[in-house]
């Protein structure tokens, strides 16, 4: 066993070392942005993999800013990159997809996309009926007609058994409160209807991340394997979901699994395999980002009670206004709320959650003197813009309070949480709308305080090390 093992690490080896001295030798008589590119198959990984314990960007690509400027090559996860922290030329790359660059799914793509031959699910036409089945289900017409309250009632739930521990650990429980609400919603994902090992894995929710920006060694005890293994679990799970849908007589749940079913076959070209691969990829997509983003809102309003109190009064405000027609969060009320967008956008803007965009060039790109030569990644590194001090006073400072002041063109140009141009993320106005449900319920109903916890770590994904302990109990009658 052992020997095998080793012999496949030395082949991994051998075949990217080849691999990275031709895209070296094919590069010759280019001149390449400047750079170091580290050693060869590691490159320059293991540097990008060091934590930092700040929300800065990452020190990574600040040391390699300050050191060659704003656009430098490095390797990373066996590939050659450039990292791009120049906001015009950011600017270009993002409304240039499908021309001079196209998106790149990394690690990603091994883990969610059945195989190689179906990267063209990433091209144009299908993703632009993914965007408009996306939207089609949790655009604004549902979020307005069904999902504000259906969404409510599952936060106040979720509320309520978080109030009876003794203290709950905020990242971990967003994750599973993320994953089965939306899993319910896409696919009608009930875990208690499961036997444990059916259901997502605990190291799936708590290592995900990791997997996504880990070097793809698929061998026993690496982080990519353990990833690897943990999707095919949930492709078991969707999987027998699908089967019983096709013997149930029960046709019209509405959600996106029955959309998919009855669209497989027609004019668009995903098979079985595609579509569950397809809900796990926007299932993550979901729960990844909005449990990072609501266990950075916890984390920063317990340590600013005066932004928690600003936020009581907007919301029993609106507890006040309404009248009588509605006993659950509308529109309108969704819409009226200021402060709690500021509290979102603050969080937005502070966390970042990848260390920014990946393409991939599909010809040799020009610029400042050098060339990123076609089939090199680019990480078009966004979180510069957020921590500009020029547009964002004290940059590392949480401070919702500064929306107050921002104009809508400098939050158009310095504000890209959900990307831009033609990938611009479509769960935006979902993911806004439930974190906004999750904190009408919280500072209507519940009182809070920080246990333990709450240092900011980068790995590079953004994440707490040691999470953030938290103790809820429900708001005293008379207060
Ligand atoms: C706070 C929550 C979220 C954040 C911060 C976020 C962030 C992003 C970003 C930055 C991109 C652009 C990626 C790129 O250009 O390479 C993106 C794309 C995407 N997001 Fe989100 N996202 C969030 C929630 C969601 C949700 C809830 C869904 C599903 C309903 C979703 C589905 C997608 C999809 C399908 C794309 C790819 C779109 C395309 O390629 O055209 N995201 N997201």
């Amino acid at each position: 066993m052992m020997w095998i093992l080793a012999l496949s690490v030395v082949a991994v080896f051998v075949i990217y070392s080849f691999h990275w001295i031709l895209i070296m030798l094919n590069s010759n008589n280019i001149k390449l942005p400047p750079g170091s590119m580290g050693f060869p198959l590691i490159g320059e990984t293991i540097q990008f993999l060091i934590p930092s314990y700040s929300v800065d960007i990452h020190p990574f690509v600040k040391q390699r800013m300050l050191r060659f400027g704003p656009i430098f090559r490095t390797s990373l996860f066996g590939q050659p990159v450039v990292i791009t922290t120049d906001e015009e030329f950011n600017k270009f790359l993002i409304r240039e997809e499908g021309k001079t660059v196209e998106i790149w799914l990394g690690p990603l793509a091994k883990v969610f996309l059945p195989g190689e031959e179906d990267t063209h699910l990433l091209e144009s036409d299908f993703i632009k009926y993914v965007r408009q089945i996306i939207l089609s289900h949790v655009g604004i017409e549902n979020i307005r007609e069904k999902l504000l309250p259906q969404m409510e009632h599952f936060c106040s739930e979720t509320l309520r058994n978080w109030s009876t521990k003794t203290s709950i650990e905020v990242q971990h429980s967003s994750a599973n409160l993320v994953l089965e609400l939306f899993g319910k919603h896409y696919f009608g994902y009930d875990p208690e209807k499961l036997t444990e090992n059916e259901k997502v894995p605990q190291s799936f929710i708590n290592f995900f991340g990791d997997g996504l920006l880990s070097i793809p060694l698929d061998i026993p005890g690496t982080t990519f394997h353990t990833c690897k293994k943990d999707s095919q679990k949930i492709y078991k799970l969707l999987k027998n979901v699908m089967e019983e849908r096709r013997k149930s007589q029960e046709k019209h749940r509405g959600d996106f699994l029955d959309q998919l079913i009855k669209d497989m076959g027609a004019e668009h070209p995903m098979n079985e395999d595609q579509v569950i691969y397809f809900i796990v990829g926007i299932w993550v997509a979901t729960f990844l980002t909005n449990s990072t983003i609501l266990a950075i809102i916890f984390n920063f309003l317990s340590d600013h009670p005066s932004a928690i109190e600003e936020l009581r009064v907007e919301h029993e405000d609106i507890l006040k206004n309404r009248d009588g027609s509605s006993s659950s969060l509308t529109w309108h009320e969704y819409k009226s709320m200021k402060f709690t967008q500021h509290v979102i956008n603050e969080a937005l803007r502070y966390s970042i959650i990848f260390p920014g965009l990946l393409r991939k060039a599909l010809k040799d790109i020009p610029i400042n003197g050098y060339t990123i030569p076609a089939g090199w990644m680019i990480l078009v590194a966004t979180p510069t813009l957020h921590v500009n001090p020029e547009v964002y006073k004290d940059p590392l400072a949480f401070n919702p309070w500064r929306w107050k002041d921002l104009d809508s063109a400098t939050v158009s140009n310095y504000f890209k949480p959900f990307g831009g141009g033609m990938r611009q993320c479509p769960g935006a106005e979902i993911s806004r709308a439930f974190l906004a449900t999750f904190i009408h319920v919280l500072v209507t109903k519940y009182r809070f305080t920080k246990v333990r916890g709450g240092r900011i770590v980068r790995d590079p994904m953004l994440g707490f090390r040691g999470g953030v302990h938290i103790k809820i109990w429900e708001k005293p009658v008379h207060n």
